[in-house]
């Protein structure tokens, strides 16, 4: 897995170096990185089929895009059923996404390879002996669909937010780039390296701590409850919001807004008044599956990106300067990304009747997932 992420950093950096060469001004940092979390996640899943995986990643954000169009009228009941233009775009798209994957895992069970997610999600679906071969299907599509949305946006966000930071704090850049430069020299990361990587470590679990890449656990009641003095009735759904409990000064301490990786020195326990309350890949049964998988990627990504380019705020303007190897001269500007800035956030979330629930009972919460008493 390590071989196959630094492999697919190889492309990013030689586009960046080219674009640097041309004297390309201006970069979306954020749509490249995607674009790499994409490629990465298509490797993992569909092995020597992967060029395929990426077209239907394509068409899965075809889908996506089609789907989050503003639409004032959706939510008028039966409203959807109404023939329309766009509905007939994402079931068309629906349609090309399902024979596509069913295409690939053909494709896979004749290539007979057997180390890829793909594999694994097939031998799920065996193991699960559907009643008829459409849930089967169902099953196999679904999860794909489930990997690419949950696995590679989150890590592309949570890459550009680290890059950002690190240009607004160059003191914790450049204790990174020593780390990386001490334990790789000019080799790639591998596994004993990546291991070692305590600062980047320390730097991503704050960055995701500030800007949580997935900012909203959802849950549904199973049974009445009693949590402190609100009731919550059988079926409620309860959306937590990650950026209000991971920036409460109650847990964090009063430099709960500043970014400061230093907390994680000792680990998530030192680092807050209770651990349950840093959850940036959920938590209890239904936890982030790829969490490892990302924080593998994330370090080899930032540690090879680090290796080879600097990032320094842009005086008083906004964006950054992106200063590459020998082309010192030619500077770049880098956009971090179309995300939801963490007041932005906290804005919406006060417009979210639930978020009336104060931090302790989702601090319960969280603790009775993690105990397995939801
Ligand atoms: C920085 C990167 C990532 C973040 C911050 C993140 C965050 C999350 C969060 C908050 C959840 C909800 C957990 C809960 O409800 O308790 C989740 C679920 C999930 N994530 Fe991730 N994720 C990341 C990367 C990935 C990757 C790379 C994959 C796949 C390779 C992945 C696969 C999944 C899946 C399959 C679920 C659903 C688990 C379930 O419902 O049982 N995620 N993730």
């Amino acid at each position: 897995m390590v071989d196959l992420m630094v492999d697919s950093t190889g492309p990013l950096l030689r586009l960046w170096e080219s674009r640097i060469e041309e004297g390309e001004v201006e970069m979306e940092l954020y749509e490249d990185l995607r674009n790499y979390s994409a490629d990465v996640i298509s490797r993992a899943c569909f092995g020597s089929s992967y060029l395929r995986g990426k077209e239907m990643f394509s068409k899965l954000r075809l889908l996506q895009k089609s789907l989050s169009k503003p639409n004032l009228f959706a939510e008028i009941t039966g409203f959807r059923l109404v023939p329309s233009k766009s509905g007939r775009e994402v079931a068309k798209l629906e349609r090309e996404v399902h024979s596509l994957i069913l295409e690939l895992v053909k494709e896979g069970q004749a290539s007979g390879e057997e180390k890829n997610l793909l594999q694994a999600i097939l031998n799920g679906a065996k193991e699960s002996s559907f009643t008829s071969q459409d849930k089967a299907d169902a099953f196999i599509v679904d999860n794909c669909k489930s990997i690419y949305f949950a696995g590679h946006e989150t890590t592309a966000a949570a890459a550009s937010w680290c890059l950002l930071l690190l240009a607004l704090y160059p003191e914790w850049q450049h204790l990174v780039r020593s780390e990386i430069t001490q334990l790789c020299g000019d080799l790639s990361p591998d596994a004993q390296s990546l291991q070692k990587m305590k600062i980047l470590t320390m730097v991503i679990q704050e960055t995701i701590r500030l800007y949580p890449p997935g900012p909203i656990i959802s849950r549904e009641s199973l049974q009445d409850m009693k949590l402190g003095k609100l009731d919550i009735p059988k079926g409620l759904g309860i959306y937590i919001p990650l950026p209000t409990l991971h920036r409460d000064p109650s847990i964090w301490g009063p430099d709960a807004l500043i970014f400061n990786p230093k907390r994680f020195a000792n680990g998530v326990t030192s680092a807050c008044t209770s651990p349950q309350a840093y959850a940036p890949f959920g938590a209890g049964a239904r936890t982030c599956l790829g969490q490892h998988f990302a924080m593998l990627e994330l370090k080899i990504v930032l540690s090879l990106i680090l290796s080879r380019v600097a990032f320094i705020k842009d005086g008083d303007k906004s964006g950054l300067l992106f200063v590459c190897g020998d082309a010192l001269q030619q500077r770049c500007q880098v956009f971090p990304g179309p995300h939801v800035h963490v007041d932005d956030l906290h804005r919406s979330y006060r417009c979210v009747i639930l978020t009336i629930l104060h931090t302790i009972f989702v601090v319960k919460i969280l603790r009775s997932c993690t105990e397995g008493k939801e």
